[in-house]
C-alpha cells in the first residue's frame, strides 16, 4: 500500500493525524496516535461557495443558515436577495462581500427577479434531458470553448464606452437564455472570495479532488456556461478578469466531490445546535469547506460531524486506534441503515465512486461466500 504523506493546500494540519494517498480512494486522513472518543479533531471555518437555494432564501439566514421551521427570517434585504436572522448577520454578510460584492449581488438579484417567469423553461429543459448520457470531456470542452468566444465579445462590449440605449448584441444574445438562479450565486460567491483572498481561494480549490465529467445532464452544462455569460454581462468590471471558463469548470468539477449539504438539522426550539442531526431532512443548499474535504466516506464512520452556523466541527465518534483511517459518513439520516446494494448505488450515482470502505468490503467478501443471506442483512 502506498503510504506517501501529502499536505494539500488548505488541508488541516494536526499532530493527531496526517493525510496519505491510498490505492483505492484518493487521499485519506489517518490517525497518528490513539484518539479517545469525543476528541475534537477539525474545526472547519473556511466556508467557500455557499449556496442557499433560491426557494429557501426567505426562510434561511443568508449568513449563519439559521432556519426557523419554515417561518420567514425577520430581516429582509431585497436589494441583494437575502434574508437574515439578525442585523448582525446582515452586517457580517455585507462586510464579507465588501462594496464590490454588494454591487455584484444586487446585479444578480435584478437579473434573477426580472426573469423569474422564464425559469420554467429551464425545468422543462431538464426533463427532456433526463435520460441522455452524461456529457463527456470532449463535449464539455467544446461547450466551454464556445462560451469563451461568446464571452470575449461580451468583455469587449462592456469595455467599449458607449451611450447606446440598447445593450450590445453579444449581451442581448446571452440574455436570450433564462438565468440559472442557483448557479449564479455559486460562481459569484467563489469569485468574490477569489477577489478578496487571491492567494488562498484558487489554491485551496485546485487542491481538492475533482472529476472530468461533473455534469449529470447536458442541461447542467448549459446552465453553467449560461451563468458564465450572464455574470460577464452584469458584474462590476473589476471582477471580470477573475471570471474565466477555467475557474467555473474547476469549481463545478471540485464541487461534485467535495460539497457538504446545508440542511435544516431538525433543530427543535431550545435544542442545542451541537446536539442536532447535521443531516436533518430539509436540504436548503450546499457549500465547500476545503479544510474538511480530506475525510473519506465510510458506511461505519468513526468521526461525528456537526455544523453550527458556518462552521463544521469534527470529533472522534468512538475510540480510534493509531493508523486507523478517519472517516465521516456522506449518507444522511435513514440512508445509513440502507442495504449494501442501495448504499453503493446511491454513492455511485450521487458521488460518482464505488465505495471501498471497510464495512462494504467486509460485506462484499461475505456476500461472495453466502450471497442470498447476507444481502438481506447488509
Ligand atoms: C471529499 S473527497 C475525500 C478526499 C479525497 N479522497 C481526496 O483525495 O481528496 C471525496 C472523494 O474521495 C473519494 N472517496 C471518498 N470515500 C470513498 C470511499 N469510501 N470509497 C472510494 N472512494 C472514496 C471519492 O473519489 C470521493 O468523490
Amino acid at each position: 500500500m502506498d503510504t506517501t504523506i501529502v499536505t494539500p493546500n488548505g488541508a488541516p494540519i494536526s499532530s493527531r493525524f496526517h493525510i496519505k494517498t491510498t490505492p483505492t480512494a484518493g487521499r485519506a486522513v489517518f490517525a497518528t496516535n490513539p484518539i479517545p472518543k469525543g476528541t475534537p479533531l477539525v474545526t472547519a471555518e473556511d466556508c467557500l461557495a455557499p449556496v442557499i437555494l433560491r426557494i429557501y432564501r426567505k426562510e434561511v439566514c443568508g449568513w449563519c443558515y439559521a432556519y426557523n421551521l419554515g417561518r420567514p427570517m425577520p430581516f429582509r434585504a431585497p436589494d441583494i436577495g437575502f434574508a437574515f436572522c439578525s442585523t448582525e448577520c446582515e452586517a457580517k454578510f455585507r462586510s464579507d462581500a465588501g462594496d464590490i460584492g454588494v454591487q455584484a449581488w444586487t446585479a444578480v438579484e435584478l437579473l434573477t427577479r426580472k426573469s423569474t417567469r422564464r425559469v420554467e423553461r429551464i425545468e422543462n429543459d431538464i426533463l427532456t434531458d433526463i435520460d441522455a448520457p452524461r456529457p463527456n470531456p470532449c463535449e464539455i470542452q467544446a461547450a466551454w470553448l464556445k462560451a469563451e468566444l461568446h464571452g470575449e465579445a461580451i468583455r469587449l462590449a462592456r469595455l467599449a464606452t458607449t451611450d447606446a440605449t440598447k445593450p450590445p448584441k453579444a449581451i442581448r444574445k446571452a440574455f436570450s437564455t433564462p438565468p440559472a438562479v442557483d448557479i449564479l450565486p455559486f460562481f459569484l460567491s467563489v469569485l468574490l472570495s477569489a477577489h478578496h483572498h487571491p492567494d488562498t481561494t484558487t489554491a485551496h480549490i485546485s487542491a481538492l479532488a475533482s472529476t472530468q465529467t461533473p455534469y449529470p445532464h447536458a442541461s447542467d452544462l448549459r446552465a453553467d456556461t449560461t451563468s458564465y455569460l450572464h455574470l460577464l454581462s452584469i458584474l462590476p468590471l473589476p471582477l471580470l478578469p477573475l471570471l474565466t471558463p477555467t475557474l467555473c469548470l474547476n469549481l463545478t468539477s471540485q464541487n461534485a466531490h467535495n460539497s457538504f449539504g446545508i440542511r435544516s438539522s431538525h433543530i427543535a426550539p431550545f435544542q442545542s445546535p451541537l446536539s442536532a442531526d447535521p443531516d436533518g431532512d430539509e436540504f436548503f443548499g450546499y457549500g465547500t469547506w476545503p479544510s474538511a474535504s480530506y475525510f473519506n466516506h465510510s458506511c461505519a464512520p468513526n468521526l461525528e460531524k456537526k455544523r453550527v452556523g458556518r462552521v463544521w466541527y469534527f470529533s472522534a465518534g468512538r475510540a480510534i486506534e493509531s493508523h486507523e483511517e478517519l472517516c465521516i459518513s456522506y449518507l444522511g439520516g435513514e440512508e445509513r441503515s440502507w442495504s449494501l446494494d442501495r448504499r453503493k448505488d446511491w454513492l455511485s450515482r450521487n458521488w460518482g465512486f464505488e465505495c471501498t470502505c471497510q464495512k462494504c468490503s467486509a460485506q462484499e467478501a461475505k456476500n461472495g461466500l453466502y450471497p442470498s443471506e447476507t444481502i438481506q442483512q447488509a
